[in-house]
């Protein structure tokens, strides 16, 4: 029978998976590039505009849940792929609709971005 470990590096060696999940979506996902991209010039956007610490749980809120419902997206694609990576009309409706959540948070989080930034220039 195989020694059950202890819990604390159990949960060490989970972090660690994790991390090495989040540096594959950063290094290999166009998408995730993109909104990685994004999320360091609005950031910086946000030291030199001096947003207010509300403003900053909007906007840290908000990169947060692109980045990770578009991981999400690309952990569905890839379990689509896997499953059947032929053509099939049931494989594009749930790619479709997983992209769909990705556009919510999208659509979202660039009408935050407008409510903080807008005013800095009027
Ligand atoms: N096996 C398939 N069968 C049917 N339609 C597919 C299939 N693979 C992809 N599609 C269609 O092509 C679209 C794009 O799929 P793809 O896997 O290329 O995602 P993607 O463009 O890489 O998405 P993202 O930019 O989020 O990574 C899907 O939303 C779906 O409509």
């Amino acid at each position: 029978m195989q020694k059950k470990e202890p819990f604390i590096i159990n949960r060490i060696k989970s972090v660690g998976y994790a991390f090495k999940g989040m540096l594959i979506l950063i290094k290999t996902e166009a998408s995730i590039k993109v909104q990685f991209t994004i999320a360091i010039l609005i950031t910086i956007a946000g030291f030199y505009f001096e947003i207010s610490k509300t403003e900053w749980i909007a906007q840290l809120v908000m990169i947060a849940m692109v980045m990770s419902v578009e991981g999400m997206n690309t952990a569905i694609e890839y379990i689509a792929d896997f499953i059947h990576p032929e053509y099939h009309k049931k494989i594009g409706l749930i790619k479709d609709v997983a992209a769909g959540a990705v556009f919510f948070a999208g659509i979202i989080s660039v009408i935050i971005a407008g409510i903080i930034y807008i005013p800095k220039f009027l």
